[in-house]
């Protein structure tokens, strides 16, 4: 199965969660596709059959600016993915009333499209913990399992 996964990071985290994604989807068999800054075009030249957004939140709330741009296109075009399945993996901060604002937005959009969320979204907290991409590895074995089911 071909999995793209989008990535929204401003000091790297988040892009550091997505490598490590990529590397765990690929050793059980998919092919993920993982590209920082992608643009809806070449999302959908990928022809994927699952999508994977990893993001951090901004701001008050807000996508990074590197996730902004798929955000506004998928928004704009609404692709025909009624039905794929999605998951989020949202990195932020509990001492923020928004804590992981920018994950909730990309669900929400991945819903208004008609998806459907594979496995309910994970949020890790940086003020809990720094090593965010070992944080996230069990609940992507749980993706992994749900995208296979
Ligand atoms: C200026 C700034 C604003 C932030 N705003 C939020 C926020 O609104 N909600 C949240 O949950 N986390 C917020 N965070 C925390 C980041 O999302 C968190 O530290 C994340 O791990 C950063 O990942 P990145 O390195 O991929 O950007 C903010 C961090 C900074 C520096």
């Amino acid at each position: 199965m071909k999995v793209a996964i989008l990535s929204g990071s401003v000091y790297g985290a988040a892009e550091e969660v997505a490598r490590r994604a990529v590397e765990l989807l690929n050793a059980a068999g998919f092919e993920a596709w993982h590209k920082a800054g992608a643009s809806l075009a070449e999302v959908q030249a990928q022809a994927p059959e699952a999508l994977l957004a990893v993001t951090s939140t901004t701001g008050m709330g807000e996508l990074p600016g590197n996730l902004q741009g798929f955000y506004y296109e998928t928004r704009d075009v609404f692709p025909a993915w009624s039905g794929k399945p999605f998951a989020v993996l949202a990195l932020g901060d509990s001492s923020y009333d928004t804590f992981c604002g920018g994950g909730e937005l990309m669900r929400e959009l991945f819903a208004e499209l008609g998806m459907r969320e594979a496995l309910p979204m994970l949020r890790l907290d940086a003020s809990e913990s720094v090593t965010p991409e070992d944080d996230a590895e069990p609940w992507l074995g749980e993706l992994i399992a749900a995208l296979r089911a």
